[in-house]
């Protein structure tokens, strides 16, 4: 069934307890008037305009937060490095499991309305204007928990330095940037990002799932990750065809879009800069001399096989 305007209020009702979840964001950072203005935008129905002014309101934070983050990140690193990685086996299954579904949901209730203003006004109309998908009380409420979304899942990489696993340098970076591009697209009104957030849901819903079966230490053949690999560099291509088609219209004087300069700007650098880092992971992962995951899986198969 294809999601529209009038999507009732009742369904973003029955997600109140998710949206409630993100009252710790503000209560973390020590932001009690903003906690009363989250409760308006998320608790009682959405409305596009108050969930803007509270992106708006977060912007300056998370620039902090991401600077807080990677000095807690890099800190803990130190901190264990003469320490036994913690398990965290239990509590990893749980984060990745929510993410998963989470995810899944995301994706569920956005892309519906996506295709409905595909098919009544047009492709280049999601991302040159603000559509259903950013105002209704379905999509949208989705579109704005994937902003906020953002914050919490730096706790990805406060699992990783825990349990002693390899930090990449692709990781923290994406981690620490998506949260503020997030922020500054979505009060500026920059259209282009839905397509971002639609397909980043999809892709985060495998994702979170190719974790959640490796941290419950299920054997996942290399084939798959390789096939979430690719399916992130097909999701930076199509948003970054989105985003160069809608700079040019911006550049050709067509009028009423909704872009600016700094959430483009700061779009584009992020994507590119995303799919330069994934390119070269993918090389390293499964192709340069046999690919580091494939030859992961072979040694790991024939240590099996020996015991
Ligand atoms: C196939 C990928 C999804 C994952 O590649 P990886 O090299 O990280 O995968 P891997 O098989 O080696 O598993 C990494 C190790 O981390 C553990 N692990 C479990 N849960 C995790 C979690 N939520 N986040 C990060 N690591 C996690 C795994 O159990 C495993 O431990 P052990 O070694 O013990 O088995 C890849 O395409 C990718 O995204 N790589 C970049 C690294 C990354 O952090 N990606 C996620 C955020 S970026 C993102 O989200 C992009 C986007 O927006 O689409």
């Amino acid at each position: 069934m294809l999601g529209s305007a009038e999507a009732t209020p009742i369904k973003a009702k029955r997600f109140q307890t998710l949206g409630s979840a993100f009252f710790l964001i503000p209560v973390l950072s020590g932001q009690r008037r903003n906690l009363q203005e989250m409760d308006q935008v998320l608790g009682y129905g959405f409305e596009y305009g108050k969930a803007k002014e509270y992106a708006r309101s977060l912007e300056g934070f998370s620039a902090k937060l991401a600077v807080v983050y990677m000095v807690t990140v890099f800190g803990i690193k130190y901190y264990m490095r003469n320490r036994k990685p913690l398990d965290l086996q239990g509590p990893l299954n749980v984060w990745n499991g929510i993410l998963a579904v989470f995810s899944a949901l995301g994706f569920l209730f956005t892309f519906p309305t996506l295709l409905h203003v595909i098919f009544t006004k047009g492709l280049s109309h999601t991302y040159t204007h603000i559509s259903a998908v950013y105002t209704n009380s379905t999509s949208g409420y989705w579109v704005f928990l994937w902003v906020l979304s953002k914050i919490p899942e730096l706790v990805d990489t406060i699992f990783i330095v825990l349990r002693k696993r390899p930090l990449m340098f692709m990781h923290w970076y994406h981690h620490a940037l998506t949260g503020y591009y997030a922020l500054v697209c979505y009060h500026e009104d920059n259209a282009h990002m839905v397509w971002v957030v639609w397909m980043n849901y999809l892709v985060h819903a495998f994702m979170y799932s190719y974790y959640l079966l490796k941290s419950l230490k299920i054997r996942v053949p290399p084939q798959v990750a390789q096939l979430i690999t690719t399916s992130q560099m097909v999701q930076f291509t199509i948003a970054i065809a989105a985003q160069l088609h809608v700079g040019y219209l911006a550049y050709s004087g067509v009028p009423g879009l909704a872009v600016t300069f700094r959430g483009w700007a700061i779009g584009l650098f992020m994507l590119v800069s995303y799919y330069a880092l994934w390119i070269q992971f993918y090389k390293e992962s499964y192709l340069n001399n046999g690919g580091k995951k494939y030859k992961r899986a072979e040694t790991e198969g024939a240590a099996r096989k020996a015991q």
